[in-house]
């Protein structure tokens, strides 16, 4: 078995993983105002997003106060890209809750490092600010996953972009694994400006990362340091 991580809760299976997520980000998204969720790409949080559209939860949700935006995206044209955003338009399905101008994805028509400055000036704007004050998050809430070789986001191992500390976000022409697309993604100090960060880590493929990371292994995954409170979600097959 493997030792999970501080503040990490296991759960029987992906559905529960995704059913206590969904759970937290309400917790989260309580309240009046506009709120901001940043979205885990990948396929582990497919299931969460289809669940807060479909209709045990979507009259729970208020649509009209929260804003989705994006981790980290694949820039590249086609399916084999595995666009995040599609992912995601996907899961909320044709029948979509979210508002008009509520998705805020990441532009993928300009190359990695244009669509970065674009994004990063989009965050800005929301932000109203051109520094993040730790006592104001920029997000609400931000998911993440972890891979398999320990990335979140597209911050990979030993890559320039988890060192990236000035920049929001950051071009990733040289992404290690399939599919071999540029990306573009959060740096570290982005994501890590949340009221509450979610890790949601299904199957036995991240027994390998998580056992690294409780070995104090410094992976990108656990070097992102919420300005609020971090919460692991795992299944039984994620720890064995
Ligand atoms: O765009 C991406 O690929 C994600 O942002 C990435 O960081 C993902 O969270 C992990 O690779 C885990 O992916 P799975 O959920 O598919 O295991």
């Amino acid at each position: 078995m493997v030792a999970p991580p501080p503040a990490a809760t296991i759960l029987p299976d992906a559905d529960a993983v995704a059913r206590a997520a969904a759970e937290r980000l309400l917790a989260v998204a309580a309240g009046t105002g506009r709120a901001a969720i940043c979205l885990s790409g990948g396929s582990t949080p497919r299931r969460l997003y289809a669940l807060l559209a479909g209709p045990e939860f979507r009259g729970r949700v208020p649509w009209e106060r929260l804003h989705w935006f994006f981790g980290d995206e694949r820039v590249g044209d086609g399916p084999e890209a595995g666009s995040n955003r599609r992912m995601v338009e996907a899961a909320f399905g044709a029948d979509s809750p979210v508002p008009a101008g509520h998705l805020h994805p990441i532009p993928t028509d300009r190359g990695p490092e244009a669509g970065a400055a674009a994004y990063e000036a989009e965050l800005r704007a929301w932000y109203g600010a051109d520094g993040l004050d730790p006592a104001r998050p920029l997000f609400d809430c931000v998911l993440l996953g972890l891979g398999e070789d320990g990335h979140t986001a597209s911050l990979f191992p030993g890559k320039p972009a988890v060192a990236e500390t000035g920049r929001w976000v950051v071009g990733v022409p040289e992404a290690g694994l399939a599919p071999f697309v540029p990306r573009v993604s959060l740096t570290l100090p982005a994501l890590g400006s949340a009221r509450s960060l979610l890790f949601l880590v299904t199957g036995r493929g991240k027994r390998d990362p998580l056992a690294r990371l409780a070995a104090g292994e410094e992976l990108p995954a656990g070097r992102v340091q919420p300005q609020g409170d971090v919460a692991w979600l795992l299944d039984q097959e994620a720890v064995g």
